[in-house]
């Protein structure tokens, strides 16, 4: 017996239906009985023996009727299964895409209705009818024939066939007709007893086979489901065909890409919807891969692959990408991938000096970095606009996004154009294969450094000023642009206003990017404790140390005040190289240290004019002009000592402790060697 007759069971099971969920929390499956007259009283009456298991609805029509308002029923609520019965089952099976539970006459209850309908003849019409959808059954005939039940058979097709059928089994005086719903009432009404041709137990088999039908439409639907979700989360369009190429399943960005809704679109040929897709030629078995095609306006760049299940094609996978989202994706590894050859190396607490000049530089360009505006940095030559550039990148949102670093100035204009702006495959001889991506489009969510600007030629300029104002960059040799986000960080050294008023800087690109502005100062601006203050900066890092603070306590003291002694003696030397001269500076004082100090007899080594000049001519000035101060002398004589002191130290740990060795090399004799050894 079928569980769903227990009556415990059953209410357990109706009260979770009543949510449609089943007692597990599961989705219930929804099944449709369809049928009027009687057959629907009995689908009706039966149906709640399942109530637990399935959520019905029952639809009192037929055929057309039957059909349309199916269709309407689903597409508000699917249905899983239908369960319908006779001419009207067979017709509504041919035009509804969901699986029905036939209802169907089995001989055992064909009989027992046969018989029940024989008890109720009487002698003015003594004959029994047998009203079939179809033909008249032969084997039917021949069981009449056996055992003489005066049996009257009629074909019935549909509604429209009903009336001509009682006519005809009055006409053959049937007393008694076993017949489909409708027949069946209308035989009553006309005076005839009638018998329904469906048995309780075959309603009840067509609703058992609902059941399993359902269960397995609803397994599939929630796949089905799933898979929409995965397919809703995609960027690329995807579609599914089957074997035919139907559009068995699509996610909204394909239906997109086709120009209407998913529901519009699920059930018709891809092939009729987009010809360019290709899909008749996977299907017939051609290879799949990759090809760009013209879809509408649209160029995409379409993957194929056919769907192969137990050895055979059951449909194909059509996958549609936007080549604007594979370039994009092509930038940004590119730009990772340069972001790691020439990471940022600069914040701006690396931009030192005490200065007024050093701390107004450092202040504005933390204000620059909260901002997104295109700032402009003016500068002579190595006064840190790079480094000042880098650490705006750095504190500002695009910190983590590449810095793309230019010099204006260092290249043709060709290569800068193409250097900047990209080329597209075959945009002029020798071109790369491919084409080439610029340093605009590489930059894209971070910053371009363009140092040199004012060196731009005129032509670029233009280009430079659209990328600006359109936010977009249009590869030489393209007619397609290429939406970018970039932070233009733009520097020179040249009076950039002046060139505006002789024509050399296009006026519209200098008001666009010098939407903020910082003047980087000169070391001669900086003043002379700025001066220091790097240069001992560039020692310690000459020396492999952190900080400017760890020589003092290092074995580098000694040099760090021969540093300080060699620039009081600067003077008025006005820094013309900025920071890299005096990077130069540094380098030359390390390299010559031991011949700046000479030791006099009985006297520590101390600087010595002379060779102070030959090796910095730049200090010639001072040196001549300036008188020593006292405090001046006793720093210089104390840094002389250290640094001979250090000297010392050196040589003695380079020749393992071998004092005759040490002594030759310090030009000393071996009694001021002691007394050095004494002090260090
Ligand atoms: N205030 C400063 N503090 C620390 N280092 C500095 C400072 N100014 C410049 N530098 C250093 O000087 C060197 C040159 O700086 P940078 O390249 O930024 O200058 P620039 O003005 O861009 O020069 P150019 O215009 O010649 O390219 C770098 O090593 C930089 O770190």
């Amino acid at each position: 017996m079928n569980e769903s007759f227990e009556p415990h069971l059953l209410t357990a099971r109706a009260a979770a239906a009543v949510n449609g969920l089943a007692a597990d929390g599961s989705q219930l499956p929804h099944i449709v009985t369809v049928g009027r007259y009687r057959i629907g009283r009995v689908l009706q009456r039966l149906s709640p023996l399942w109530s637990g298991q399935a959520r019905f609805t029952h639809i009192a029509a037929s055929f057309d009727d039957a059909v349309a308002q199916v269709h309407a029923l689903h597409r508000r609520d699917p249905i899983d299964a239908l369960v319908a019965a006779g001419a009207s089952g067979a017709w509504m099976r041919e035009r509804v895409d969901i699986p029905v539970g036939m209802v169907e006459v089995r001989g055992l209850d064909l009989l027992q209705a046969l018989r029940q309908a024989k008890l109720q003849v009487s002698d003015d019409a003594p004959n029994v009818g047998l009203v079939t959808f179809e033909a008249p059954s032969p084997v039917v005939a021949q069981f009449d024939a056996l055992f003489g039940l005066g049996l009257v058979q009629v074909g019935y097709l549909g509604p429209q066939d009903a009336a001509d059928c009682i006519q005809e089994l009055k006409a053959q005086r049937v007393g008694a007709v076993v017949a489909p719903g409708l027949v069946a009432d209308l035989a009553e009404q006309s005076g005839m007893a009638s018998v329904l041709l469906y048995s309780d137990s075959s309603v009840r088999q067509a609703l058992s086979d609902a059941m399993l039908l359902a269960r397995h439409r609803l397994a599939e639907r929630d796949r089905h489901q799933r898979l929409e979700t995965v397919l809703g989360q995609l960027q690329d369009g995807v579609v599914a065909v089957d074997e035919q190429g139907r559009i068995r399943a699509l996610n909204p960005h394909m239906a997109a890409l086709l120009g209407a809704s998913v529901s519009a679109l699920h059930g018709r040929l891809l092939d009729e919807v987009a010809p360019a897709l290709g899909t008749a030629q996977v299907l017939a078995g051609g290879e799949g891969g990759e090809e760009v095609v013209q879809l509408a306006l649209r160029t995409l760049v379409v993957r194929r692959a056919p769907m192969v299940e137990n050895g055979k094609l059951t449909g194909a996978l059509l996958v549609c990408r936007d080549p604007a989202v594979i370039q994009r994706a092509d930038r940004h590894l590119r730009a990772d991938q340069r972001q790691r050859g020439a990471a940022v190396r600069w914040r701006i607490a690396d931009y030192l000096g005490s200065s007024p000049a050093a701390q107004r530089v450092r202040a504005l360009a933390r204000q620059f970095a909260a901002s997104e505006a295109t700032v402009l940095i003016l500068g002579e030559s190595g006064t840190g606009k790079e480094l000042v550039a880098q650490g705006i990148h750095r504190a500002g949102r695009r910190a983590s996004q590449p810095f793309l670093a230019v010099n204006c100035a260092a290249l043709s204009e060709s290569l800068l154009e193409s250097e900047l702006f990209g080329y597209e495959d075959g945009a002029f001889t020798g071109a790369r294969r491919g084409g080439k991506t610029g340093l605009i489009e590489a930059a894209h969510t971070g910053t371009l450094f363009l140092d040199e600007i004012g060196d731009m030629p005129l032509a670029l300029q233009s280009r430079l000023l659209r990328v600006l104002q359109e936010r977009e960059v249009l590869r030489v040799g393209s007619t397609t642009p290429i939406p970018v986000d970039v932070r233009v960080i733009a520097a020179t050294h040249a009076d950039l206003a002046a060139q505006v008023e002789r024509q050399q800087f296009r006026r519209d690109l200098y008001y666009r990017l010098a939407v903020l502005r910082l003047t980087t100062p000169t070391l001669e601006a900086r003043g002379a404790a700025d001066v220091a203050e790097l240069a001992l900066a560039m020692l310690a890092k000459r020396l492999g140390l952190p900080d400017a603070k760890a020589l003092a306590a290092s074995r580098h003291a000694a040099l760090a005040g021969l540093l300080e002694a060699v620039l009081l003696h600067a003077g008025e030397h006005r820094w013309p190289g900025n920071v890299r001269e005096l990077d130069n500076w540094v380098e030359r004082l390390v390299a010559c240290q031991d011949y700046l100090c000479v030791a006099g007899a009985g006297r520590p080594p101390a600087l010595d004019a002379a060779r102070l000049l030959e090796i910095f001519p730049e200090c010639s000035a001072g040196v001549a002009l300036a008188v020593p101060q006292a405090a001046r002398k006793s720093r210089l004589r104390d840094a002389s000592r250290l640094a001979e002191r250090e000297r010392v130290r050196e040589v003695l740990e380079r020749v393992q402790g071998d004092q005759g060795r040490a002594c030759e090399e310090l030009g000393i004799s071996r009694a001021t060697l002691w007394r050095r050894m004494k002090e260090a």
